[in-house]
């Protein structure tokens, strides 16, 4: 059944990120930002606490957005595509930020370490027991995952705001799925595809040398 109009559905937020990998297996950014728009939409009805958070992901999903739908749109339609436009145009700040503050490999790096967390997020949420901790398995991805990127401040805002999260069995019924059972099975679903997208991403930055941008 679909979700109601504005509601979080796992199921299609998992449907964009498996329409992001082709067949010669280029992401497309499209589906990439679509997935990311759900997962705010997500993180925007667990409350205020968490807006500082849902604020910075609108703004590097609007970037861009702005990128695919202007003038050189054609070039951001993959993320293979946008990588080799912005280099041979030389539109990547590569030692520090100064004339190219928003390009969009810098932008998508940042997306991109984000769903390192939310991978581990969603493995240790389908795999830990009924009674676990959301925000003990949250602060252990963030942890192992984002927050090596981030200031003390914003570690310790986060930390904090991972304190306000539902309870396991809680947290799986807004996925808005049916019950605890079937957002696991739908998590199972989900994985492999947030997976591929992440590896393939993660390749083409290693292979660019572009996993550090300022
Ligand atoms: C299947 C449903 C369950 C999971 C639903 C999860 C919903 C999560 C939605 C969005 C995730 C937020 C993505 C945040 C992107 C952060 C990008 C970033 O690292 N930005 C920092 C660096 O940017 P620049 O300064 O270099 O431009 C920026 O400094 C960050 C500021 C805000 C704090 C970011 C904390 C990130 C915590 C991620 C965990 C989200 C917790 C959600 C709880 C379910």
């Amino acid at each position: 059944m679909a979700a109601a109009p504005g509601a979080f559905s796992l199921r299609e937020v998992l449907a964009a990120f498996q329409a992001c990998v082709t067949e010669q297996r280029e992401v497309l950014l499209g589906p990439y930002l679509q997935g990311w728009r759900g997962l705010v939409r997500f993180l925007n009805g667990l409350g205020a606490i968490f807006s500082f958070i849902s604020k910075d992901a609108v703004t590097k999903i609007q970037i861009m957005e702005s990128y695919c739908s202007g003038e050189r749109r054609e070039e951001y339609r993959t993320l293979q595509s946008m990588v080799s436009y912005e280099l041979s145009r030389g539109l990547v700040d590569l030692q520090r930020r100064s004339s190219h503050p928003d390009s969009g490999c810098r932008t998508i790096l940042r997306l991109h370490r984000a769903l390192r967390w939310l991978q581990l997020f969603l493995e240790g949420l389908r795999t830990a027991r009924q009674d676990a901790s959301t925000s003990a398995i949250c602060t252990d991805s963030y942890n192992a995952s984002l927050a090596a990127y981030h200031p003390w401040v914003v570690r310790k805002a986060a930390v904090v705001a991972f304190c306000a999260l539902p309870s396991r069995d809680a947290f799986l019924e807004v996925m808005n799925v049916g019950g605890p059972e079937e957002a696991v099975e739908m998590l199972g679903d989900a994985l492999p595809h947030i997976r591929d997208v992440y590896g393939i991403t993660q390749e083409l930055y290693e292979q660019h040398c572009l996993l550090n941008l300022p």
